[in-house]
């Protein structure tokens, strides 16, 4: 496995939706983790790898403001840069897409190549609502995209499968139906994780073929054109904050992580 250049990973943290199955009245990425906006935690997981020079933000208009005045807590702040998001996640991405290397991360030193930034060559994509990320998955989809090019954290589905269906019996409004079994082994079925991470010129061009038919990940664009995606295993507890008892598990959870670092 190659590993990532420092600075060479753009990470784009797609943050403009609207939290619709959370239900708060704010962005659900303020809400608080251990005392802060839940965004904040992958954030600075993130800007603190040696391989990541620079991190855009996806935001909403209404929420910029709010997110300019609490990036500043975060170290390195300086590598962060704002876009507008836009109506689907895809389009958040793209928008973002569209900055990279165009914002001079600044480089320290030893990262400097003959005085200047490290150019991006790779795009690290990671739901601002996953705050939880190891730096032990992002060492193992980092060295594997090194190699593929493309690789996402997943997670095997763990549950039976099922398929609702229109009722039959005149009962209830739906029926459900088994999807895996013999046709459909659930040992071959994942659950797509972030951060996906692209080669640059890979990404680049699935965006530009992209035309608005939804995808709600990055990996379907790329599959879409025929490239392979590898599937790195993540850990169960990568968890997106969609629902208001996420941040519940997330708070065991990253509480927990807590006692037993400081063991
Ligand atoms: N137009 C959008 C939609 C989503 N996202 C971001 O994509 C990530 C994953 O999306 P999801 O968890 O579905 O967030 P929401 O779309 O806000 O949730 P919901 O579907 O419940 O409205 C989140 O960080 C969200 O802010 C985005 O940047 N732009
Ligand atoms: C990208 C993603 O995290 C992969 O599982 C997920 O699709 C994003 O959440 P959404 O609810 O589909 O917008």
């Amino acid at each position: 496995m190659t590993s990532l250049s420092p600075g060479s990973v753009a990470v784009i943290l797609p943050a403009a939706g609207s939290g619709s199955r959370f239900g708060d009245e704010e962005n659900k990425l303020f809400a608080l983790l251990r005392g802060r906006s839940l965004w904040m935690h992958a954030a600075e997981t993130l800007i603190r790898r040696q391989e990541v020079g620079q991190i855009l933000l996806a935001v909403a208009p209404c929420d910029r403001e709010r997110f300019e005045q609490q990036l500043l807590e975060l170290p390195h702040s300086d590598r962060f840069r704002i876009v507008e998001g836009g109506d689907q996640r895809s389009d958040s991405v793209a928008a973002a897409l569209a900055e990279v290397n165009r914002m001079p991360a600044p480089a320290t030193d030893e990262e400097a190549v003959d005085g200047l930034p490290p150019r991006i060559e790779w795009v690290a994509v990671h739901d601002a609502a996953r705050p939880l990320v190891r730096d032990s998955d992002l060492d193992a989809v980092f060295a594997h995209v090194g190699h593929s090019r493309a690789a996402i954290l997943a997670t095997p589905v763990t549950g039976t499968l099922k398929r609702s269906c229109p009722a039959i019996s005149g009962g209830s409004l739906f029926e459900s139906e088994t999807i895996n079994g013999i046709t459909f082994d659930r040992r071959g079925m994942w659950v797509a994780q972030t951060p996906q991470v692209f080669h640059l010129d890979l990404i680049r061009q699935a965006y530009q073929r992209h035309r608005g038919r939804s995808a709600t990940d990055d990996a379907e664009l790329v599959e879409r054109m025929g490239h392979p995606v590898a599937l790195v295993p993540g850990a169960a507890d990568n968890l997106k904050i969609t629902y208001p008892e996420d941040l519940l598990v997330a708070e065991a959870l990253l509480s927990e992580r807590l006692k037993n670092s400081s063991r």
